[in-house]
Order: structure tokens, then C-alpha cells, then sequence
């Protein structure tokens, strides 16, 4: 079957029931395209489906039901491995991923079986470290870092290897703000400089502002599928869609009980900050806006 050039990935029709859960399917009938270069969330509840999709573009899943093509080829047992080359994963748990006894081997170990020149293996290796932000850390045991760092150098193997394709299963959500937001800045140049595909599954509203496009996943079906203004414009919605109340919602609604109006529609912090000090301007304390680092 040859893909039309203009998705990276195709799904039709998925379905995929795991042996012990009698009739109920974790995924039921679902298509959707990717285009390349585009940066696509996926979001749902809790068992909604998200992980298990992920788990199916990887050929992680014998599905039953429905196709997957990535980059031209169409996934079945036989092209398992060129599908997977073209794939990076990274998880939520970061602990669960890392091979290495350091987070330099950490970083080669995808490359060794690729049979690169040893100098071409360091090299790679000590630029996807750099790229990452994690040189000094080259020759520390992975388990003996912190929850943004170990991510980081999950980010440094996927430098190294260059997929086309970026997968984040949650791969934030351990993550304090400020580690979630260094990521997330990581991972949009990445996407920027290198055209990565990017699939983003997440509760959280910020990274999926990120996206080009939302897709709603639940009880195994797609339900839902729009650029992320329409799907914030959905208020209260949204919980029900699996994503977190945004910090900014929870600031408006506290707001608006002490009778000031907020802006309506999804905020991002930085919308909502600028519209306080511009509030606060307007008063007669004339307020210092603090600059950011
Ligand atoms: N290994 C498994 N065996 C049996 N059922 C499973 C297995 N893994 C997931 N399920 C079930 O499949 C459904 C979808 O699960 P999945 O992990 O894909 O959801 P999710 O949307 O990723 O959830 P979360 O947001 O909690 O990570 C759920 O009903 C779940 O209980």
C-alpha cells in the first residue's frame, strides 16, 4: 500500500482489545492522520485509551483490527523494526528507560545497533549531550539524577538516534513546572530545527497548547479532533476531556468571585500575567512588573 505523501502516519480503523478484558476494547475504531512536522496531543481520561495507541504505532501491540502506516510503510510483524527506527518513545517514568550504566552508554546504547564507525558513535553522542544541556553529566549513573535531568538525556538519545517521529507518553507529568516547562522548551526546538513529528499524550493543558491539532480520545474511541484555541474555547469541557483545570482557570474563577472579570477563554500563565499588570496599571498603585530570566 503506498501513503499519500502528505501524512507521516495513518491510522484506520484501530482496534485493539488486550486478552484479559473480556469485550471491552481499549481501542475501538480509531483513524486519524499525522502530517509531517506537525505537533499533535492526544488527550482523554484516565484508561481512555492514549497509552495504548501509543504502544500501537510502535508495534508494541499485536492489533487485530485496522491499519498503521508510518512513513510509507504499512506496520505488520514482518516491518516491526523499520516502523520502530522511525519512532522515538519517551515515558513517563523515567526509570524505566534507561539501559546504561552511564548516561553516555545510555545515550549510544540505541546507536550500537546501528554498526556506526566508534569516533561517529562519540561524536553523535557527546553532541546530542550538549544539545540536551547534559555534558558534565556524561559519565554519571542515570540513576543517580534528577527527574528533569533523567528526561533530558531520554531527549539526548532521541537526538542522537534522529527519528522522525517523537513520541512523549506523559513524559512531563513527573516533572516540577519549572523541569516541565525546560522539557517542553527542549523538546519545541526540536521540533523547530530538526521538523520533528511530534505525538504528545498529556493531562496537561500547557503542553497540549503546544499542539497543532487535539485529538479526544474516550473509552477507546476518538471523539473529538480541532486546533487547540477551539478546544479550549470548551470551558468546562475540558475536565471532561481528561485535561487538568489550568492554573489560570482555577486564578479566573477565584477572580470572578470577588466580582473582577477575568478574560474569557482559555489563558495561557503568561496571557493571564500580562492582563494583571495590565489590570494593576490601570489602578492608581503603579505596580513594577518583575523581568523574567
Ligand atoms: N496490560 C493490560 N492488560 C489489560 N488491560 C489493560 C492493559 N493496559 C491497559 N489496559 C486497559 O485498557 C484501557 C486503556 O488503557 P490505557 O493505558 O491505554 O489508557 P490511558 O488513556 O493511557 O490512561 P492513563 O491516562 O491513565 O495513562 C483501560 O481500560 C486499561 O485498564
Amino acid at each position: 500500500m503506498t501513503q499519500r505523501m502528505e501524512n507521516i502516519i495513518e491510522v484506520h480503523n484501530l482496534a485493539y482489545r488486550y486478552p484479559d478484558a473480556e469485550q471491552h476494547a481499549a481501542l475501538d475504531g480509531v483513524s486519524f492522520d499525522v502530517h509531517p512536522g506537525e505537533w499533535l496531543a492526544i488527550v482523554g481520561h484516565n484508561g481512555s485509551g492514549k497509552s495504548t495507541l501509543a504502544k500501537a504505532l510502535d508495534g508494541l501491540l499485536p492489533f487485530t483490527q485496522g491499519t498503521v502506516t508510518v512513513g510509507s510503510i504499512v506496520l505488520t510483524p514482518e516491518t516491526v523494526w523499520q516502523v520502530r527506527a522511525q519512532i522515538g518513545m519517551i515515558f513517563q517514568n523515567p526509570d524505566n528507560q534507561f539501559v546504561g550504566a552511564t548516561v553516555e552508554d545510555d545515550v549510544a546504547f540505541g546507536l550500537e545497533n546501528r554498526q556506526l564507525p566508534r569516533d561517529e558513535m562519540r561524536t553523535r553522542v557527546a553532541a546530542a549531550l550538549e544539545r540536551v544541556g547534559m555534558t558534565k553529566f556524561a559519565n554519571r549513573a542515570p540513576s543517580s539524577l534528577s527527574g528533569g535531568q533523567k528526561q533530558r538525556v531520554a531527549l539526548a538519545g532521541i537526538v542522537a538516534m534522529a527519528p522522525k517521529i517523537l513520541i512523549l507518553d506523559e513524559a512531563t507529568s513527573m516533572l516540577d513546572p519549572q523541569g516541565r516547562q525546560a522539557m517542553l522548551a527542549l523538546v519545541r526546538e526540536l521540533h523547530r530545527e530538526q521538523h520533528l513529528t511530534v505525538i504528545s499524550i498529556t493531562h496537561d493543558i500547557d503542553e497540549a497548547a503546544n499542539a497543532n491539532r487535539i485529538l479526544v480520545i474516550d473509552d477507546g474511541h476518538l471523539i473529538e479532533e480541532d486546533v487547540p484555541a477551539a478546544i479550549f474555547a470548551q470551558g468546562e469541557r475540558l475536565m471532561d476531556m481528561g485535561l487538568d483545570v489550568p492554573f489560570t482557570a482555577k486564578l479566573a474563577a477565584a477572580l470572578q468571585q470577588r466580582g473582577i472579570t477575568p478574560p474569557t477563554g482559555y489563558q495561557t500563565t503568561q496571557e493571564m500575567e500580562e492582563w494583571l499588570w495590565q489590570s494593576l496599571s490601570n489602578t492608581s498603585a503603579t505596580p513594577t512588573k518583575p523581568t523574567h530570566p
